[in-house]
């Protein structure tokens, strides 16, 4: 942990010894408007981000874990930014509720933290209420806990609401046989593929398909580091940003 200036933003990142935690320890460290205060694993008291004096939380731990994570950052006022996977809507509204009474926190949930990734799902979901069929696939290293990935749920209902919005019927789809997970899951009325590859890291596609014709939308990260500004921008913009946002599009000026 370096010595920063006195109004550096005091941040504790939880989860710090997994992938993405300690990726987000080097971003945080290298960051000359923050100080790391607080570098947290399995099994460390979360009273240490208190002890701190920690005034943001990065969680990017499991989904087990990320609501409970979440609650004390709010119950002690502190802003949390969270790319942890599991945010379900029941989650989401009792995060909401909690919220209420602490109007000045802020917390992001962000499913994907790389800008080209938001761009992507963005782009598709505008996109989609022109094509007949759409689905996703989402490719990911074998080491993932979560099927299908946070990327593609919210992907899926970005999809969902822009065509329900324009009146778009389903994806005509004419199975009435098949394997078990032959067609993917259903998000939203939108089918989802899980590819798990040693080599990969984290990718999608959205197909997008008409008659004679097909739009593919794809975002790689190739490395962690590509979340590493999402992360910093988080932390950055979220006291701006009291209650909850969904999506760093939400901090974003996307211009549609
Ligand atoms: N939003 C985004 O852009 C991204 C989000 N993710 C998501 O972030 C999460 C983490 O991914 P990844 O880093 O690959 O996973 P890892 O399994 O590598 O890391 C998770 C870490 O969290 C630790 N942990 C578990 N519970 C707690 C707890 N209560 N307090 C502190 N630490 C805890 C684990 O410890 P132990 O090893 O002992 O279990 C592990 O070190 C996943 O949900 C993933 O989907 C990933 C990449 C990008
Ligand atoms: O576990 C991962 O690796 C990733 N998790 C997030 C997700 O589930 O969408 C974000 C990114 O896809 C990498």
């Amino acid at each position: 942990m370096t010595e920063q200036h006195s109004e550096a933003k005091r941040v504790a990142i939880l989860g710090a010894n997994g992938r993405m935690g300690a990726e987000a320890v080097k971003a945080v460290e290298a960051a000359p408007d923050m100080e790391l205060v607080a570098a947290l694993g399995r099994g460390d008291s979360l009273d240490q981000v208190t002890a701190a004096g920690a005034q943001y939380l990065v969680d990017l731990t499991v989904p087990e874990s990320t609501e409970a994570n979440v609650r004390f950052a709010v119950e002690n006022d502190i802003h949390a930014v969270v790319g942890t996977t599991g945010w379900d809507a029941g989650r989401l509204a009792a995060l909401e509720a909690l919220l209420a009474g602490h109007p000045e926190t802020g917390v992001l949930i962000a499913p994907n933290f790389a800008v080209g990734s938001v761009l992507a799902s963005a782009f598709a979901a505008k996109a989609s209420k022109y094509f007949e069929s759409v689905e996703i696939i989402e490719l990911h290293h074998p080491d993932k806990v979560d099927a299908p990935s946070g990327t593609a749920v919210r992907t899926a209902q970005l999809i969902a609401a822009e065509r329900g919005a324009a009146g778009v019927p389903a994806s005509p789809d004419a199975t009435t046989s098949e394997l078990d997970g032959a067609r993917g899951c259903d998000v939203d009325g939108v089918r989802v593929h899980s590819v798990r590859l040693r080599g990969l890291v984290a990718h999608q596609e959205v197909l997008l398909g008409s008659a004679g014709e097909q739009l593919t939308l794809r975002h790689d990260s190739f490395d962690r580091a590509s979340f590493m500004p999402g992360v910093l921008l988080g932390v950055r913009n979220v006291a701006a940003h009291p209650g909850l946002t969904v999506g760093l599009d939400g901090y974003l000026d996307l211009g549609f």
